[in-house]
């Protein structure tokens, strides 16, 4: 099939390689030149494990192309997804500007039939403004489908090949038909497309990673009381998710979520709830505790050094806002180095993707270094932010003998508090307290 994907970014790129890794024609279309230049010479823009060999290979095949012209792109395609940024707007609303923006264009310029297939996260009841604005610039007939994307950075490229399921919002037989054809060698697995109408599959985009956020948030303040009343989380946990009904998945605490998604996800479906007298109560909450989880560590950062971090040095390992990916979109570690350096204190930080992206917002305020031993040189204590693997059984007699004081604050509960005990590290982390 001929496909054009709009916008290039986690979603889009991801979209656009593995729809020309099944035989489908794709062309990619950005607004940014510059990007578009470096993928028309090979170079994939972002950080997702195993995209770069499916990039290469469909290049190389002439199945995926990339360009700035979104008329190019129109007048190659039968089905166009739109994956464009959708990001919070100043109310906590979803700002629909790009995918508005990009509906009026393709009425002004699509002369045969169409169908868009809005890939962003949006509000309910978008897929009928995107068709009302293509509908006000055309009378060529097409049809609007909403089809939200459900993968993970990181994840990315196996979840698009392997999804556990696809949901396609669409009231068109048409675009049924066309969706089922293109989505069909996604799903031998025997995994379901489910065919809604469009308000439902854009609300359960919603519904999905507000329920993560808030079962993920939940645990975030089981941990919080295990530290006061000196139960172990990590054992909670354990015991809780071995219940199928619970599961065992989204529920690590932390130093809060964060990414180009659950923040912004939950503050637009409360949004769109306020917007209509619906109050979700339990959404007010996962917010403000989530606000709180990413600097929890602070305090006790702070009183460790007597409430006085100036001139000391603090490393970080990991900045990206999780494992296997360079995005730092909402990161908890951006808000820990914020207060750090407010504090005073200095930071020198490593992270294996990420470091580029930080260094473009905050330039030299911090120190960046090349591996995870070169930032626990002469420091005073090691902050946990990010579960990269590497980070998982660190040479701890290394680590004692390079640091100033042999003191870790871990923010993803990596390491056992009864081998850090017995190795001599004051070590803290999320919900567990030595027995
Ligand atoms: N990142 C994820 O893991 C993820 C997963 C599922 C859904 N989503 C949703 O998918 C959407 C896209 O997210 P993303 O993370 O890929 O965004 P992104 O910011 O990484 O990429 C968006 C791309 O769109 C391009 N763009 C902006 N305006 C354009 C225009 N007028 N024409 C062509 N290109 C244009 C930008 O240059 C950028 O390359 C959002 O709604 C997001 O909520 C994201
Ligand atoms: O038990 C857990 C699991 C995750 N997190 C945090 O939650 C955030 C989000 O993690 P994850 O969901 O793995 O990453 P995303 O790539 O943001 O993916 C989410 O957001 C995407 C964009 O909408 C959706 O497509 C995915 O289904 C949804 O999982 C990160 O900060 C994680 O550190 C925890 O703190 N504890």
């Amino acid at each position: 099939m001929n496909i054009t994907v709009v916008g290039t970014g986690y979603v889009g790129l991801v979209t656009g390689t593995c729809l020309a890794e099944n035989g489908n024609n794709v062309i990619c279309v950005d607004i940014d030149e510059n990007k578009v230049n470096r993928m028309k010479n090979g170079e994939v823009p972002i950080y997702e494990p195993h995209l770069d060999v499916l990039f290469e290979r469909n290049i190389e095949a002439g199945r995926l192309n990339f360009t700035t012209n979104l008329i190019q792109g129109l007048d190659h395609a039968e089905v166009i997804f739109l994956a464009l940024p959708t990001p919070e707007d100043e109310d906590g609303s979803a700002d629909l500007k790009y995918v508005l923006g990009v509906a009026q264009e393709i009425g002004q310029h699509i002369t045969d039939y169409k169908v868009i297939v809005d890939k962003s996260t949006v509000p309910v009841g978008t897929a009928e403004k995107v068709e009302a604005t293509i509908a006000a610039n055309t009378s060529t007939e097409f049809d609007v489908v909403s089809n939200p994307e459900f993968l993970r950075e990181g994840f990315a490229v196996d979840d698009f090949l392997k999804p556990e399921r696809i949901v396609v919002g669409t009231s068109s037989q048409r675009a049924e038909e066309i969706m089922h054809r293109l989505y069909k060698p996604f799903v031998r697995s025997g995994n379901p497309i489910i065919f809604m109408d469009e308000k439902s599959a854009e609300l359960t985009k919603y519904a999905a990673n507000s329920f993560l956020a808030t079962k993920i948030t939940f645990m975030n303040e089981i941990a919080n009381y295990c530290q006061i009343v000196g139960a172990d989380v990590d054992k909670v946990r354990i015991g809780m998710g071995t219940d199928s009904r619970i599961g065992k998945r989204f529920l690590f605490p932390g130093i809060g979520y964060g990414g180009s998604c659950f923040p912004k996800d939950v503050k637009a479906l409360h949004k769109s709830g306020q917007d209509v007298n619906h109050k979700f109560k339990i959404l007010d909450a996962v917010v403000e505790v989530n606000e709180a989880q990413k600097t929890i560590l602070f305090p006790q950062i702070n009183n460790h050094f007597g409430g006085n971090l100036k001139g000391k040095t603090i490393s970080i390992w990991g900045l990206a806002f999780k494992p296997e990916t360079d995005d730092i979109r909402e990161a908890p570690s951006l808000y820990m180095i914020e207060k750090l350096l407010e504090a005073g204190a200095k930071i020198k930080a490593f992270d294996p993707e990420a470091m580029e992206n930080v260094k473009q917002k905050l330039g030299d305020k911090i120190q960046f270094v090349d591996n995870m031993y070169e930032a626990t040189q002469n420091t005073d204590a090691l902050l946990i932010c990010t579960e990269w693997s590497i980070f998982r059984t660190p040479n701890f007699s290394k680590l004692k003998a390079q640091m100033n004081d042999a003191v870790i604050f871990d923010g993803r509960n990596l390491y056992d508090i009864d081998e850090m005990t017995e190795a001599g590290f004051k070590y803290t982390s999320i919900g567990r307290t030595a027995v």
